[in-house]
């Protein structure tokens, strides 16, 4: 199976304070993993380490290694921003930009330089559909993208991410402010998109990330104590910390 991202004694400190220590971990081509563990623990960080999202961060100073496609991400040469195109991300509250639903597809391959109107419709079309929400909204594109309800907002979000033909996309708990139903639509859009691309996805929700990882990593005070297939993590963890967090024992 192909590796997109290998990451090899990965450390992260903010400050003099380390955040992740020696991580060791790969991400397998258009499968979903899932980063699991109690509040705190480094999941979001080590997710913007894959994208670089740490370097807007002052203090942030970041050792060790991560290949993306066989390029060390943290070299001096990295194009960031191309990186960023390549590796998009959606966050935890959706955040539409305050316009209307296609300029917010539409956003991002402008900035990129596409002026054709019929280029732009189909990457508007396209990216809709592809986050299963062209139905819903299709009559309406010119209205505000705030008018959209929580979890329309959030597809609309994975949606301008795929607009920029990302190959990885990273989701900080995109399902933690939404409701059950919005929250399931969401996971069927992760299941249908991983055809094509490979995600990353920090959860709270250890039944979600049974659901919908093929692997997942649990992470523990700044450290990757266990990765493996999510089936057999969940059926046979290793690791007895790994035990402890999945059966409800503390976090
Ligand atoms: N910008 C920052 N500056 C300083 N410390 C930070 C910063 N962001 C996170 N931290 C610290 O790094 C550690 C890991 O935080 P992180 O947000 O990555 O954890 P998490 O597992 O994603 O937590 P949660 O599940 O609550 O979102 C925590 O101790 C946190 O306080």
């Amino acid at each position: 199976m192909n590796k997109v991202f290998d990451v090899k004694s990965l450390d992260l400190y903010y400050g003099q304070k380390q955040a992740l220590k020696q991580i060791e971990l790969p991400i397998y081509d258009k499968k979903v993993t899932a980063l699991i563990g109690p509040s705190g623990c480094g999941k979001s960080t080590f997710l913007r380490t894959l994208n670089r999202m740490n370097d807007l961060i002052e203090n942030c100073t970041v050792q060790g290694e991560i290949m993306y496609n066989n390029q060390q991400i943290y070299d001096k040469q990295t194009d960031v921003i191309g990186l960023r195109i390549k590796v998009g991300m959606v966050f935890q509250k959706p955040n539409p930009f305050p316009m209307s639903i296609y300029d917010n597809i539409a956003y991002g391959p402008r900035c990129q330089g596409i002026k054709s109107k019929a280029a732009l419709d189909d990457i508007v079309k396209t990216s809709l559909e592809q986050a299963a929400l062209w139905e819903e909204v299709k009559d309406r594109l010119r209205d505000s993208a705030l008018a959209l309800s929580g979890g329309q907002q959030q597809r609309l979000c994975i949606a301008r991410a795929l607009a920029m033909k990302p190959e990885v996309i990273l989701m900080d708990e995109p399902t933690s402010a939404l409701d059950p139903i919005a929250t399931s639509k969401i996971e069927d859009l992760i299941l249908q998109l991983k055809q094509h691309y490979t995600i990353v996805i920090v959860t709270h929700n250890m039944q979600q990330a049974a659901r919908i990882s093929d692997y997942t990593a649990f992470f523990l005070l700044g450290e990757m104590v266990e990765y493996e297939e999510t089936e057999r993590l969940f059926s046979h963890p290793r690791d007895q910390r790994t035990e402890d967090y999945i059966t409800g024992r503390f976090g």
